[in-house]
This record gives structure tokens, C-alpha cells and sequence, in this order.
């Protein structure tokens, strides 16, 4: 059975149809790409799933069985699906381990306070930020650091599904390559990522199955080799040149 299954699912702003009519699946264990154009709806596809900051109009989110169109962010990230955003979103005023502390008492079954201490402290040393960042504020750090927060952040409410959006943005050539090393290393921990990138050989890297937006609806979706290659999708990417970069 799939964990996440989306059918005809659809959001729009006014007259603006973000995500029109979208449907597919994502199995358990599988890294699972999203790519499109800018304003094709990847970031609003996110919020409906997760119910952050909104769910969809219309159509059927199931999760692990579960129909979750209709529950609210909190109840959605309680049955183990949480999310990163576009933009590095931490509270800047609060330490690291406050952040992650606050990721690690949010999801799950309601845990002691060493438990969430304990579990926050592993998520941070898991993507990097060793003892010595757990007393600096989150708003001192570097875009990358911040990046690393907010995946241990989400990390520490051990979700079962990670919603990934453009974790590669604003970032160097080496920190992709050590963002890519670290999403494989959460793909390990057992959870089932989907991952939004404008970062195609990123997506491509990672991906084993990739689907294409276009102006909210579904343009392409299987192999991310076939996927990239069709016709349809250079297109509407990249205009008329292969999708390289
Ligand atoms: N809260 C909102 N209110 C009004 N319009 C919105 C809102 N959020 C998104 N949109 C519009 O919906 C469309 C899809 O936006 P979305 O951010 O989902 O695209 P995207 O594929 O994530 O783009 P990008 O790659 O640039 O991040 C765009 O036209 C955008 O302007």
C-alpha cells in the first residue's frame, strides 16, 4: 500500500488554479521527486498535504490509510508527516536545541521531557550541529546551518514521511553535495521523503521516481530518466534546452 496517495487534488487562489486535479502515489521507503517551472505548484502541493499553512479545496489525501484532507497541520504532523520550508524557517530568538526541543515534543506519541531532550540532542548531532551549536540562536547561524536546523527540527518529531521543499536553494556546490549525503542518510533512518528542487541533477541524484508540474497540474511522472527526457518536460522546464542543470 502506497503512504501518501493524492486523487484530484486541487487549490486555487481566486481565480488561479495553483494545483489542479493532481494525482499520484508515493511508496514507503522511497525517495520521491518534484520538479516543475516556478509557480507550476510544487509549494502549494506541499501546503495542501500538510495542511500548512492550508489543506485543498478539493479531492482526497490519504496518508498511511488514513484521509487527512480535512485534519489540521497539527493533526497531520502527529501521525508522522512533517515538512521542510522553501526558506530557512527557524525561531531566530530561540538556541538550536530550544528549536529542535520544539520539533521534538510536537510530533509522536506524547514523550517524557528526556525523551524529547534526548531525541532533539540526536537529530542535531545527526545533520551536523554538534554540542558545541546547541547554545547559539538560530538566527546567528549560516543559510546552511539554518538548513540543517530545520531538518533536525523535523527530524526530531521522527515522522514517518519528510516533505523536503528546495532544501538546495541558496546553497554552494559543496553543501548540495553534503545536503545530498544527508538526505540519503535520512532516507536510511527509514523515512519516506519527497523532495521538491529546482536542482534537477539534485532531484536526479536522489529520486526514484520523479513527477513534473506544469501550471498546477501533472505533466510527467515515473522513471526520473524517462521523465526528464520527454519531450514535454524539456519544454515546459527548460524551454527548448535539455535539462542539464
Ligand atoms: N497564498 C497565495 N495566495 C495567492 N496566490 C498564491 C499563493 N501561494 C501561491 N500562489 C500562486 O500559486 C501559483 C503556484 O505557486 P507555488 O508557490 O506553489 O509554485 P512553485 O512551483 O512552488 O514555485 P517556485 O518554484 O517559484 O517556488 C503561483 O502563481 C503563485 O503566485
Amino acid at each position: 500500500m502506497a503512504l501518501l496517495e493524492l486523487d484530484g487534488v486541487s487549490k486555487a487562489f481566486g481565480s488561479l488554479k495553483a494545483v489542479d486535479g493532481v494525482s499520484f502515489q508515493v511508496q514507503a521507503g522511497e525517495i520521491f521527486g518534484v520538479a516543475g517551472p516556478n509557480g507550476s505548484g510544487k509549494s502549494t502541493l506541499f501546503n495542501v498535504i500538510t495542511g500548512i499553512p492550508f489543506g485543498p479545496d478539493k479531492g482526497r489525501i490519504r496518508f498511511d490509510g488514513t484521509d487527512i484532507h480535512r485534519k489540521s497541520g497539527n493533526d497531520i504532523a502527529r501521525l508522522g508527516l512533517a515538512r521542510t520550508f522553501q526558506r530557512e524557517t527557524s525561531f531566530d530568538g530561540l538556541t538550536v536545541f530550544e528549536n529542535a526541543v520544539i520539533g521534538a515534543g510536537y510530533g509522536g506519541p506524547a514523550r517524557k521531557s528526556v525523551a524529547v531532550r534526548e531525541a532533539a540532542a540526536e537529530a542535531l548531532e545527526f545533520v551536523g550541529l554538534g554540542p558545541a551549536q546547541f547554545g547559539r540562536l538560530a538566527g546567528e547561524l549560516s543559510v546552511f546551518d539554518r538548513k540543517c536546523l530545520m531538518l533536525a527540527t523535523a527530524i526530531a518529531m521522527e515522522p514517518r514521511m519528510l516533505l523536503l521543499d528546495e532544501p538546495a536553494s541558496s546553497l554552494t556546490k559543496p553543501e548540495i553535495e553534503t545536503s545530498i549525503g544527508l538526505i540519503r542518510r535520512i532516507a536510511g533512518r527509514g523515512i519516506t521523503i519527497v523532495l521538491i528542487e529546482h536542482v534537477l541533477t539534485f532531484l536526479m541524484s536522489l529520486s526514484q521516481h520523479l513527477l513534473v508540474l506544469n501550471q498546477g497540474t501533472v505533466l510527467a511522472a515515473g522513471d526520473p530518466k524517462t521523465v526528464i527526457s520527454d519531450p514535454r518536460v524539456v519544454e515546459a522546464y527548460l524551454g527548448t534546452r535539455r535539462p542539464d542543470a
